[in-house]
């Protein structure tokens, strides 16, 4: 359904080129859900607006392809890109109080998304068929709310943004973003900014809209632990690049990555009193200042000499991928690959 080819997303600074996607590979089946997952400035956003054709200046896809249904979105025109946005591929916001308009109700806003992409054409001119086909859109905004858990919606059809809470808020930009049926929803960060219960509450809702819709996503987050529970599979970013990709119970049951391991122990287990957290040492690089080397080279315990050329991606098995010069062919000779067995 979608495939991500070689994608290199660079953002012209003072400083030069910075690349916040890097030759960045991975697919998304019909019906799958995928997680981007990474420290901040990884580049787990930008990869995902690029989706949407929303690369703003002074970001620029530099190299690569992003097609969906063997068509190239990256040499689309912004018209061509705009005739699938929202209504084959639509996105949900981190924030919902920024995404909302809060001068609008909510039933309104909803309305305006099949207003826009007109999923019920009016077949005449006339007030009759007008009238007749409000009525239908506004039954349809209905439906969206009702499946998406807000009760009472014909009341609440009127309310305005700051009469919900942040979960119910983040249900009406989810209503906004299924609103024409899309075959694949981004979804930056969707329950960061919920506290802990709404958090569970909304991926539940949307691993419904999976499984009853099939409906295809890619789930941008920081919680490896979320993407754990919620993705079929999971890629890992660090620095602009994927540095570990799999079925998410292959690659959370055998991490290759160093910085994968360090993501894991740094999640907090209630199953498990006085459990230390590891933190991984350091922060991401600065992006400006990478060259070819490997970018957790600094903050790895694993780093040797070998760290400082380029590495490629290594085969694990049929379906599980690393970046690391610890199971790059040839490393066998220098005895890296003992380190590795231990790992
Ligand atoms: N407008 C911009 N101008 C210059 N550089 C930018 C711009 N936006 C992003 N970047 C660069 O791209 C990198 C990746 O940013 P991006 O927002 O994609 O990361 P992220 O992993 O999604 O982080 P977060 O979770 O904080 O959104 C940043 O570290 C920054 O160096």
């Amino acid at each position: 359904m979608l495939e991500i080819k070689n994608l290199t997303i660079g953002y012209a600074t003072a400083g030069g080129v910075v690349k916040a996607v890097k030759e960045v590979n991975f697919s998304v089946k019909p019906g799958q859900i995928v997680g981007l997952v990474g420290e901040s400035g990884c580049g787990k956003s930008t990869a995902l607006f690029s989706i949407m054709g929303l690369i703003k200046s002074p970001g620029k896809i530099m190299d690569g392809e992003i097609v969906y249904n063997g068509h190239n979105l990256a040499s689309q025109t912004p018209d061509q890109w705009r005739s699938i946005r929202g209504k084959e591929i639509a996105m949900i916001f981190q924030d919902p109080m920024t995404t909302l308009n809060p001068a609008f109700r909510v039933g309104k806003q909803i309305h305006e998304v099949l207003q826009t992409h007109r999923v019920i054409e009016p077949e005449k001119k006339g007030w009759l068929e007008r009238f007749k086909l409000r009525h239908k859109e506004k039954e349809r905004v209905l439906t969206l709310m009702r499946e998406v858990g807000i009760s009472a919606p014909e009341q609440r059809y009127e309310a305005y943004p700051h009469q919900f809470s942040g979960g119910m808020q983040q249900r009406i930009l989810i209503a906004m973003g299924l609103a024409c049926n899309p075959k694949l929803l981004l979804a930056d960060e969707p329950t960061t900014a919920l506290d802990v219960t709404i958090q569970a509450q909304i991926l539940d809702l949307l691993k419904r809209i999976n499984k009853e819709h099939g409906t295809s996503m890619i789930i941008v987050t920081h919680d490896l632990g979320m993407a754990a529970e919620f993705c079929h599979e999971v890629a890992v970013m660090y620095a602009g690049q994927i540095v570990e990709r799999g079925p998410t119970e292959l690659l959370i049951a055998n991490p290759k990555h160093p910085y994968t391991k360090g993501l894991l122990q740094s999640i907090p287990r209630i199953t498990k009193t006085r459990q230390r957290i590891e933190p991984i040492p350091g922060t991401v690089v600065d992006l400006a200042k990478l060259g070819d080397e490997c970018a957790f080279r600094a903050r790895c315990s694993y780093a040797s000499d070998d760290c400082s050329n380029a590495v490629t991606m290594t085969q694990i098995s049929e379906e599980h991928q690393v970046r690391c010069v610890l199971y790059e062919r040839g490393s066998e000779a220098s005895g890296i690959q003992q380190a590795a067995a231990h790992f």
